[in-house]
C-alpha cells in the first residue's frame, strides 16, 4: 500500500502529506519516494523501518527544519514548506525530544526546562513555576537543581520531556528518544511519553528503529526505501523487510 493516503479517523488532520518525495546527492539518493499519509489529533504514531528508509527525513520535514523537493505537506492547513517563520512554528506548536537530549550542560534542570519559554509572556515567577510543575510532570521535583551532568540518561530524557511541553505544543516529535538509554531507563521513558499521550491525549510521533518500541503505538507507519510499506498495525515481521 504504498503511498496510498491513510488516517485513522474523520476528524481534521494535524499533518496531512501527499505524495513526499526528496533526494539527496543530486537525485543520486531517493530518502523520500512519494510518501502520504494523515495523523489526527491525539495519535500516537511510530515510524519505524530498518536503516535508512527515510524516517528522520520525513520527521524533518514534520518539524520543518527540512523540505520536501516535491508533494503536499500541511500542519493544519498551513504548508509546511511555504511557513514564513518555521522558528515560531517550531517554538510554538512542536516539541522535539532527540536520541541525544540536547539539554545546555552549563544550565540546571529547571534552567533548561525554562529556555523554550523566555521569548513566551510568562514572567520570571511564572516561567519558573512551570519549570517545577513540568519537572514534577516527570516524576524529577528532586533533581530541578541538577546539572545534566549530575543526572542519569534516563533522568536527563525526563528533562528534555519537560522541556518539550513548555509552551504546550500542539505535537511531541521524538526522533529515537530511547536510542542512548539502557534497558530500565527506556522503559521508564517510554512509559512516561505513553502517559503524557494517554492522560493529556498528547499528539506524539516518534521514530524508533526498535519494533518492539513501535508496537507501542497505537499505528505504526512502515517505512522501506523511502516508502510507507504498511500503516496501521504491523502486520510484517522483521525479517521480512
Ligand atoms: N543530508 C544528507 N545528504 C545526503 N544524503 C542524506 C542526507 N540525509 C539523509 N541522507 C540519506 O537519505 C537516506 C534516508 O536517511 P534518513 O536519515 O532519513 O534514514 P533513517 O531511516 O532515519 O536512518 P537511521 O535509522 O539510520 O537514522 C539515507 O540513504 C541517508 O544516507
Amino acid at each position: 500500500m504504498s503511498s496510498t493516503l491513510a488516517s485513522a479517523g474523520s476528524a481534521a488532520p494535524v499533518y496531512e502529506a501527499i505524495d513526499l518525495k526528496k533526494d539527496y546527492d543530486g537525485g543520486q539518493v531517493q530518502a523520500l519516494r512519494g510518501v502520504s499519509f494523515r495523523v489526527n489529533a491525539g495519535e500516537f504514531v511510530a515510524i519505524t523501518g530498518p536503516s535508512g528508509c527515510g524516517k528522520s527525513t520525513l520527521l524533518q520535514m514534520l518539524g520543518a527544519l527540512d523540505k520536501p523537493d516535491t508533494g503536499t505537506l500541511n500542519y493544519r492547513d498551513q504548508s509546511l514548506p511555504d511557513l514564513t517563520d518555521p522558528p515560531a512554528y517550531r517554538a510554538h506548536e512542536i516539541g522535539f525530544i532527540f536520541q541525544a537530549f540536547h539539554l545546555l550542560p552549563t544550565y540546571t534542570a529547571v534552567e533548561n526546562v525554562q529556555i523554550p519559554m523566555f521569548e513566551g509572556k510568562l514572567g520570571t515567577k511564572a516561567r519558573r513555576d512551570r519549570a517545577i510543575e513540568l519537572l514534577t510532570q516527570v516524576g524529577l521535583s528532586h533533581r530541578i537543581h541538577h546539572f545534566p551532568g549530575k543526572l542519569s540518561g534516563g533522568e536527563r530524557q525526563r528533562v528534555a520531556i519537560a522541556r518539550s511541553l513548555a509552551n504546550n505544543p500542539g505535537v511531541l516529535l521524538a526522533d529515537e528518544p530511547t536510542g542512548n538509554l539502557d534497558s530500565k531507563n527506556a522503559a521508564q521513558v517510554l512509559e512516561l511519553l505513553v502517559k503524557l499521550h494517554q492522560e493529556q491525549r498528547t499528539t506524539l510521533i516518534m521514530v524508533t528503529h526498535d519494533m518492539s518500541i513501535a508496537r507501542m503505538a497505537e499505528r505504526v507507519l512502515l517505512m522501506k526505501d523511502g516508502l510507507i510499506v504498511s500503516d496501521g498495525n504491523l502486520d510484517v515481521e522483521p525479517n521480512q523487510l
